[in-house]
């Protein structure tokens, strides 16, 4: 039995970093301001926490400037709105993301609505998801661009191949769908409520899976020579030591007899979104200071 790839996803965000640091250091040069990410966290949640000091790091580290700014769970939608309006208004402020989940008694949706949409570097605002949808310059959500990344180094060009989304999210599934038919893939789209999910995943040459359920896919649903990339960070509490595993979405082990290629979880998907985040600040900073688009980014 032959066993498939597996795609070296921190390797390639790695990569990608070095490129987006060059980009900086020549937007600074000729605009005498560095590139700004502005993060902000509402909330105690350790593993939130964790992404966020490693965005503060890694922005730092490829010459941009990164503002962070953390809130009690308790804070009224209000002054999170005044805080994003304040943002907004920063010329120092090239993109804003505001760290999800929010509290349950703030609107998420309100608060994106809030973003302005030229430094939503998430691409959740909906002028950014219908721009994407509509074939226009866009800002796009990191994790589905870090993917077709991905996927377009692994096969080249990605035209007339069968895909299959698992999971339908604003913030994964739907962009990774939008992208992917931009890529001119057929695309099908999976979720909870999909019948004999098995047979559907089988037909794909591609298969994201992006549904938040440890190990959901199966090996045996993977169509032989497929590629698989896996979106899911899931912790498992089932090591002896107590401390837990991060898994994907997919049943990584038993996929690989049947794959071409497979994104590992950790050092797959996950490095190549905080990668795309960076990358997206330096779009954002470009087109705010009437450049045109970094090239080969
Ligand atoms: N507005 C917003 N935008 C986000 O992009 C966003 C968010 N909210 N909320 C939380 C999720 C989570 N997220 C991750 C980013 C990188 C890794 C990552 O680098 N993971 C590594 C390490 C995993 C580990 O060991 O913890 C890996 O997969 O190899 C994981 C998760 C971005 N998120």
């Amino acid at each position: 039995m032959t066993i498939g790839k597996i795609i070296d996803g921190k390797a390639f965000a790695a990569g990608l970093r070095d490129k987006v640091a060059l980009g900086v250091a020549a937007f600074a040069a000729s605009q005498g301001r560095k590139p700004g990410l502005a993060v902000v966290l509402v909330g105690e949640d350790p593993a939130s926490a964790v992404y966020v000091r490693n965005k503060g790091k890694m922005t730092v580290a490829a010459g941009m400037e990164s503002f962070e700014f953390r809130r009690p769970a308790h804070i009224e939608e209000e002054e999170l709105l005044d805080l994003i309006e304040e943002l907004n208004a920063d010329d120092r402020v090239d993109g804003i993301l505001v760290q999800l989940p929010l509290p349950a008694h703030i609107n998420e949706a309100s608060v994106i609505a809030a973003i302005d949409p030229a430094k939503d570097v998430d691409g959740f605002h909906v002028v950014n998801a219908g721009r994407l949808a509509t074939g226009q310059d866009a800002l796009v959500p990191c994790t589905p661009l870090g993917c077709i990344m991905l996927l377009k180094d692994e096969l080249g060009d990605l035209s007339g191949l069968e895909a299959v989304v698992v999971g339908r999210s604003n913030i994964v599934g739907k962009p990774m769908a939008q992208l992917l038919l931009a890529e001119n893939c057929t695309v099908t789209i999976a979720h909870s409520r999909t019948r004999d999910i098995a047979s559907v995943v089988h037909r794909a040459d591609i298969v994201v899976a992006a549904v938040g359920r440890a190990e959901m896919v199966k090996g045996e649903w993977i169509k032989p020579g497929a590629t698989v990339i896996d979106v899911g960070i899931n912790r498992v509490t089932d090591t002896e030591d107590g401390k837990g595993r991060i898994v994907g979405d997919v049943a990584t082990a038993e996929a690989l007899a049947h794959v071409r290629a497979i994104t590992p979880v950790p050092g797959g998907v996950g490095p190549m979104t905080i990668a795309v985040l960076l990358r997206n600040t330096l779009v954002a900073a470009h087109a705010r200071a009437g450049l045109p688009a970094p090239e080969g980014l």
